[in-house]
């Protein structure tokens, strides 16, 4: 039976701390100690991280670490590094780290040898990348590929588009990519309807090649190009491509193992956009430049398997985030980024972090009695600060949020950056030290407003700051936060690379399906709720 941590005297400690210092204020934080704003910060690969304008002090990040020596983190980064089958409800490892480690890497895992295999299919991803890019690769009528549409949901999906989104700078061909991840018709009809057949490539995207979603849209997809071809089957092979754990499945698919691109039940969905998962994403910049994005994760893996956990800062924001959720009463943690280009990096943190920590029961089945995953969600800077920032500087909620932000514009107009960036310093400004009563009164303020505009500040955040978004601060910022996740889900004791949740749900689809059709009768249904929605339903769509 694996450590109820909550039963630890480190735990009860930090508790205990806790009631101490949770009406402590940054301003008095940073008034005892004005080197804080130095201290409290630290290097990761190209991330400046500041830690300093959250609610600890030397203490609390003390009976953190001690926290995580208990509940011995550093082994468990150890076995995860080392390809143990930590996966434990599916036995498996989990070797995300092994996809961007150097081709001079030694690892072999299960008589596997890792590194030799990763490599293997990068040089047929870049190949294959290159043949395409350069107009080599022909379609079916000898045109080359001007559109790659990427088929994928969840891990297949999310990923390849915040990363096609956050690299737009360095696309560099005359090839767009776009992404179907729904199974409503209408993201299939809008991303394809005016496409182009002839210079068209889709990319099947699918660790398990089984996905109802997925293989719905492959499957209309390829009707779709060859009724518009007026081609037979011989058409698939040069406009279908896959990306799969499973050839078998891919072939039965009707395509080519030839043209599957492989990766290994050791990396998770939400883990894998750095494996063949990235293919569309290596389409579109190049594999030169996938390869510094994969430089960078490994900068990052590599500080958090060398580094003690007082100056491990995945390590040390992974433990943050457990304060505010276990101690400080916290639900949510929003992720503002100060980049267009990263829109949909909380998207993609959503999966990664809530699929991984929303658990409720530990390693071993025995069940939490503590909190676990907190909500993570987020818009990008500024647009968020006309929005829902109010809530953030005067609600009554505690949000901890994490600010990235770049010096250096991927391109600006006149100093639009420097205007755009003075917000970022501001906010994280504002909500640390809020403005007094004093302060407003001293303004002359009329009385009655005056508790209005009180700005009770002491609202946590941590800064990211890098030179540029580029491929490999990209790299590193995706890596920060897969081991900030590792380490909450290693001081709750739970399996964050599990996912048994969503099963339940898709099996029902599959069931419920013909009630919708009226293959079934209503009596089929589970419940007298969804019987009568089912049944609205079907009388909207005028069947009986
Ligand atoms: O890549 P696939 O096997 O198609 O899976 C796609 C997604 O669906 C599942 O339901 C899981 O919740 C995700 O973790 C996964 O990324």
């Amino acid at each position: 039976m694996s450590t109820d941590p909550s039963t630890t005297a480190e735990w009860q400690a930090l508790q205990a701390h806790a009631d101490k210092v949770r009406d402590t204020h940054l301003r008095d934080l940073f008034a005892a100690d004005p080197q804080r704003g130095e201290r409290l910060t630290g290097q990761v690969a190209d991330l400046h991280v500041d830690y300093s304008k959250n609610r600890v002090t030397d203490e609390t990040l003390s009976l953190l670490i001690a926290l995580a020596e208990r509940v011995g983190l550093r082994r468990q980064i150890e076995a995860m590094f080392a390809g143990e089958h930590i996966n434990t409800s599916e036995d498996r490892a989990v070797l995300h780290t092994a996809l961007r480690v150097p081709r001079d890497f030694q690892l072999t895992v299960d008589g596997q040898n890792v590194v030799a295999d990763v490599h293997e299919v990068l040089d047929r991803m870049a190949a294959f990348a290159e043949r395409v890019r350069s107009g080599e690769w022909r379609g079916h009528t000898g045109k080359p590929i001007r559109t790659v549409v990427n088929i994928g949901i969840g891990g297949s999906d999310l990923g390849p588009v915040m990363a096609y989104e956050a690299l737009k700078a360095y696309r560099d061909t005359d090839i767009t990519c776009r992404f179907v991840s729904n199974i409503d018709p209408t993201d299939l009809y809008d991303k394809t309807h005016d496409l182009d057949p002839e210079t068209t490539l889709f990319v099947v995207v699918s660790k398990t090649f089984s996905t109802l979603e997925t293989l719905t849209n492959a499957k209309e997809a390829r009707r779709w190009l060859l009724e518009k071809l007026g081609a037979d089957e011989s058409a698939v092979a040069k406009h279908f491509v896959a990306v799969s754990t499973s050839e078998q499945r891919v072939r039965d698919f009707g395509i080519d193992p030839a043209n599957m691109f492989g990766f290994w039940d050791w990396v998770g969905g939400r883990y894998s956009y750095d494996s063949a998962v990235g293919l569309s994403l290596m389409l579109a910049i190049g594999p030169e430049r996938f390869r510094e994005m994969l430089d960078g994760f490994h900068a990052v893996d590599e500080h958090f398997r060398a580094t003690p956990i007082e100056r491990n800062l995945p390590a040390l924001m992974g433990l943050l985030n457990v304060w505010y959720n276990n101690f400080l009463g916290a639900q949510t943690h929003a992720v503002l980024p100060y980049s267009q280009y990263l829109h949909r990096f909380p998207a993609y943190l959503q999966q990664l972090t809530m699929e991984s920590l929303g658990k409720s029961v530990r390693a071993d089945g025995t069940p939490v009695t503590y909190q676990t995953g907190e909500i993570f969600w987020g818009e990008p800077g500024t647009n968020g600060q006309h929005a829902f920032y109010q809530l953030l500087h005067q609600g009554t909620k505690l949000v901890p949020a994490d600010f990235i932000g770049f010096s250096e514009p991927n391109h600006d107009i006149d100093a639009m950056h420097d205007l755009f960036m003075s917000n970022f310093f501001a906010q994280t400004a504002a909500l640390a030290f809020g403005k007094t009563k004093e302060e407003i009164e001293a303004e002359g303020t009329p009385a009655e407003v005056v508790p209005h505009k009180v700005m009770p500040g002491n609202r946590p955040t941590t800064s990211i700051l890098a030179p540029k978004l580029t491929p490999a601060t990209l790299g590193q910022l995706v890596a920060l936060y897969e081991h900030i996740t590792f380490t909450e889900g290693m001081i709750w004791g739970i399996d964050p690379f599990d996912q048994w949740g969503v099963e339940l749900g898709k099996v029902m689809a599959n069931q419920l399906a013909p009630l919708l059709t009226g293959e079934k009768p209503l009596d089929a249904a589970p419940d007298p709720s969804t019987r009568r929605l089912i049944e609205l339903y079907r009388s909207q769509r005028g069947r009986a």
